[in-house]
């Protein structure tokens, strides 16, 4: 007998959950470099910063779907706005190049993650694109890329000559034409190509012929940035003559010029957030906005996928028998707690799964609201299909995954109501929305348009706003699920992950613990 359920209940757990006690004990294993390596102590920031770079990907920046409603400009119109915001609008080339460098940066951050995709060389030509690619290179190297430089026909302007001095106090690396590896996939994972913008005319002089002959005979490795115009292409026409870079990103800078219409790689994005109404006006520029603080924004449609290529191969610390808790709701508690520290969104969200008298299943999600040793608490409609299944069969299955931890866990017991007192309690600790939305939701019936809820909500929401108590419905209240059955999955390489599972004899209060095969 490993442990006794008996000692377990004698401990206090609280009903709804608390923040979080101290962080966990450190895990072992020190930080690897792969992006699904993780080991707790060490990673705690960088996951909280996934995260959110996560949150930005794929909610705050949208994606414009039609690529029709983006103004695409003239190599002269692309010359007059410049003209035009460096004179009478009163910008600076330093500022301007400041902010399409960091454009560019930002965007190659969305797209590639400096832990996969470190080792950069910006390629610079001689004009104000390759002026973007510097800037570039310095903020790559505070967001953790390792940049490289080629710089190979310099300005000797001040505005260049400082770009370099900053990039040489930061020790990034200047290489010449001549010691470019003939073959680059080797030593780069990303190459910025900032040869030519849009003043670029006529075919391509020496040294940059041969630089972009050899970005040609690029396979899959390193990838390529182009910042505003793929090098070598017409500024209008494109890659007319078809033989042309193949860029994977193209980064355009205030609007896309028109060869960019040409381009079909799979991530397009606009930078150079700094246009002011008055220019969009009289260019009749339609851009779109640039969501919460980011500096660029996704254009075009999103890349194809190869769905059955998607995959992750998860690596993480062990997990073994002699280091988890002998009480599975303590493991559970140890693991909630350090999701919650990580900064994942809605740690508490979890898939409930039913079935009906017809033994057929269904899955949804729901909220946990609270776990001790009694079971684990979420709330909702006792008349809807989840609350129909329950009163047909009692027995349900929950499941959390938490993402970004490699972590899996799986409960399964037995379903009954709490007390009408506790869903009172909690009823009323909900924003008054909230509970207002419970008494219109017929939760899971069909309602005949998004308007009957709306009216209904209306009402009420009139009806209480004088700050009375909003009284729950009947049929609104929590199910405690006991549970007989818990799994702790941790993701490992090659799919031999660690699967611990606590289970319940009949009759026994004790927790037997064993290792299942992934
Ligand atoms: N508001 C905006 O939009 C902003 C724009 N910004 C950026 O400025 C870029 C435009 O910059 P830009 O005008 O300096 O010209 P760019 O294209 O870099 O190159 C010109 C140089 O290349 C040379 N060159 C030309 N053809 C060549 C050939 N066939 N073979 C060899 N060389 C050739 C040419 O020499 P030339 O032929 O004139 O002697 C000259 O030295 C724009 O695309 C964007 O990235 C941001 O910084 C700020 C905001
Ligand atoms: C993250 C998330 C949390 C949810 N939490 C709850 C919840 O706590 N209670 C609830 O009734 N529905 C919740 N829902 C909505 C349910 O998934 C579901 O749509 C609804 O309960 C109706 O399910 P049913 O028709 O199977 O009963 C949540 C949905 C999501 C995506
Ligand atoms: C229909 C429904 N009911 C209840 C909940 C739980 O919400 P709350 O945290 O306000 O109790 C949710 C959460 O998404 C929900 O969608
Ligand atoms: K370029």
């Amino acid at each position: 007998m490993r442990s006794s359920m008996r000692r377990v209940t004698t401990m206090t757990f609280s009903f709804l959950l608390q923040s979080s006690p101290p962080l966990p004990p450190v895990l072992p294993k020190p930080l690897l470099s792969h992006e699904h390596r993780y080991s707790l102590s060490s990673i705690l920031p960088l996951l909280t910063q996934r995260s959110r770079l996560r949150t930005l990907s794929t909610k705050s920046i949208p994606i414009m779907q039609d690529s029709t409603s983006v103004s695409y400009l003239s190599q002269r119109e692309a010359a007059e706005i410049d003209e035009t915001l460096m004179g009478p609008l009163g910008f600076s080339v330093d500022q301007l190049m400041e902010l399409a460098g960091l454009s560019v940066a930002t965007s190659v951050a969305e797209v590639y993650k400096p832990s996969e995709y470190s080792r950069v060389l910006a390629i610079c030509g001689p004009g104000n694109n390759g002026g973007d690619g510097l800037v570039a290179a310095r903020h790559l190297h505070h967001f953790g890329y390792k940049p490289s430089i080629c710089y190979p026909k310099r300005t000797p302007k001040s505005l260049y000559t400082g770009l370099v001095t900053q990039l040489e106090s930061l020790s990034v690396p200047f290489v010449s034409v001549d010691d470019l590896p003939e073959d680059l996939s080797k030593d780069f994972d990303v190459i910025i190509d900032a040869i030519f913008g849009f003043s670029f005319h006529g075919a391509p002089r020496p040294p940059f012929d041969d630089i972009i002959r050899r970005l040609l005979s690029l396979q899959k490795r390193p990838v390529i940035v182009s910042v505003d115009i793929p090098s070598g292409w017409h500024v209008e026409e494109g890659d007319n003559e078809g033989g042309g870079i193949k860029p994977d990103m193209l980064v355009s800078l205030t609007a896309p010029k028109l060869c960019a219409k040409r381009f079909c790689g799979p991530h397009h994005f606009l930078g150079g957030r700094f246009v002011p109404p008055s220019v969009a006006e009289k260019y009749k520029l339609e851009l779109p906005s640039y969501p919460g603080t980011s500096m660029c924004v996704r254009i075009g449609k999103p890349p194809k996928v190869d769905i059955s290529a998607m995959r992750v191969n998860y690596v993480s610390p062990e997990l073994l028998e002699d280091q988890v808790e002998s009480y599975p709701i303590l493991q559970f508690r140890k693991w909630f707690d350090e999701a919650v520290a990580a900064g994942l969104r809605e740690t508490n969200a979890m898939a409930l799964s039913t079935t009906n008298k017809d033994r057929k299943p269904s899955s949804r999600m729901v909220l946990l609201k609270g776990f001790d040793e009694n079971g684990f608490v979420w709330f909702t409609n006792y008349e809807s299909k989840k609350g129909s299944d329950l009163s047909e069969n009692p027995f349900a299955a929950l499941l959390f995954y938490w993402e970004d931890m490699n972590r899996q866990v799986r409960i399964e017991g037995a379903v009954e109501r709490i007390s009408e007192e506790e869903s009172e309690t909690y009823y009323h600790s909900r924003p008054r929305g909230s509970q207002i939305g419970a008494i219109v939701s017929k939760q899971s019936s069909v309602v005949s348009g998004r308007h009957v809820l709306y009216d209904e909500y209306e009402e009420l929401t009139k009806k209480y706003s004088d700050g009375s108590v909003i009284p729950k419905p009947k049929n609104w209240g929590g199910f405690r699920l006991k549970p007989n059955l818990f799994e702790f999955w941790q993701g490992q390489p090659s799919r031999l992950h660690d699967r611990l599972q606590y289970s319940l004899q009949e009759g026994n209060p004790a927790w037997i613990i064993r290792r299942l095969a992934p």
